[in-house]
């Protein structure tokens, strides 16, 4: 498999970023977060999730913030939805795509959406075909898919079963999460594969938390493989609050930086990318956790 030419890369930074940070975002904020996300070329970014706000607080300005976003043509603006309660509010700000997340480890999925693998596809499959039913795209999140917070290692056979059930009920594209960051090329290789044999390859994303610094690593044994889709999280914000320990997602930053030395086109302005990595840094009070954001960066002002 030829690495490939160009890769897309999905902005989770507004959602998966800020949905652990305990003080609290504005929803201004949020929304200038995005809108320079999208000055910097990010032609899908992952906005909010419509989860119950009792479980995740920061997210409960979902509807104010989808609002609030000047769109641009071309720029696909996704949400979360883990069930009909959450797609029928999601429905009323026009996501272009939605994400049902469940988890390769039963023990993840109780904690994360309170529920059984086996319920979480039960409450998905009538969110699916309603996305699809409105020309909603539906991608499917599979979290833990090589550890798990709670059981520890997890099985490609756990993963080949949750995409199987993915598959079953009609979701478009899954994303294989690392979502604690204990992967490592091989054993992500692995998750891919299992996942392979029910998605086509170019309806798989990674997604990788850098918490032991094997994001990069992980992306590329991916791009290898032949993955082209990737989620990445400006400033290496995020980590997902029923993953205890967890770091923050690969950082953007790093991921185009990486993608551009390799000649592969991102479509990406780096440099406005670096600036909207500062802007939330800034308002975070924190510096930024992108290694090769923070080079350029200081660089750049050197
Ligand atoms: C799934 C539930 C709702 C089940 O939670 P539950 O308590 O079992 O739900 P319930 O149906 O019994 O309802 C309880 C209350 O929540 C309300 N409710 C119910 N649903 C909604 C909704 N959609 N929006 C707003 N409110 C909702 C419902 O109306 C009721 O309100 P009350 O009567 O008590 O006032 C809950 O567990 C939840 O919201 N979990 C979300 C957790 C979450 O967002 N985690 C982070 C995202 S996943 C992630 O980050 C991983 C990922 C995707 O990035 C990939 C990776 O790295 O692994």
């Amino acid at each position: 498999m030829t690495i490939p030419s160009r890769v897309k890369l999905v902005e989770v930074g507004p959602r998966d970023g800020l949905q652990n940070e305990k003080q609290t975002v504005p929803a201004a904020v949020k929304i200038e977060l995005v809108h320079r996300l999208q000055a910097a070329g990010l032609k899908e970014i992952e906005v909010t999730s419509f989860v119950s706000p009792k479980w995740v607080p920061q997210m409960a300005d979902n509807a104010e913030v989808m609002a609030g976003i000047n769109r641009q043509p071309g720029v696909r603006y996704s949400v979360l939805t883990p069930n009909l309660k959450g797609f029928e509010a999601a429905l009323l700000s026009k996501p272009d795509e939605i994400v049902v997340f469940g988890a390769a480890s039963e023990a993840f999925s109780q904690k994360n959406i309170n529920c059984s693998i086996a319920e979480s596809i039960e409450r998905f499959a009538p969110v699916v075909a309603a996305a699809r039913a409105a020309g909603i795209y539906v991608r499917g999140a599979m979290s833990c898919t090589v550890g798990c917070p709670y059981e520890g290692d997890v099985s490609p056979e756990r993963v080949s079963y949750l995409a199987g059930l993915m598959k079953s009920i009609g979701v478009q594209h899954v994303g294989v999460a690392d979502t604690i960051g204990v992967g490592t090329p091989l054993k992500v290789q692995r998750a891919v594969e299992a996942t392979l044999k029910h998605f086509d390859i170019n309806d798989v994303s990674g997604h990788f938390h850098d918490t032991y610094g094997m994001a990069l690593a992980n992306t590329l044994i991916c791009l290898q493989m032949g993955v082209w889709q990737f989620d990445a999280s400006v400033a290496g914000l995020g980590g997902c609050p029923y993953a205890k320990g967890a770091t923050g997602n690969v950082a953007t930053e790093d991921v185009v930086y990486m993608l551009h030395g390799m000649g592969i086109e991102t479509g990406i302005d780096l440099d406005k990318l670096i600036d909207a990595g500062q802007f939330i840094s800034d308002f975070l009070g924190r510096p930024t956790n992108a290694r090769a954001g923070k080079a350029l960066f200081n660089k750049r002002n050197s």
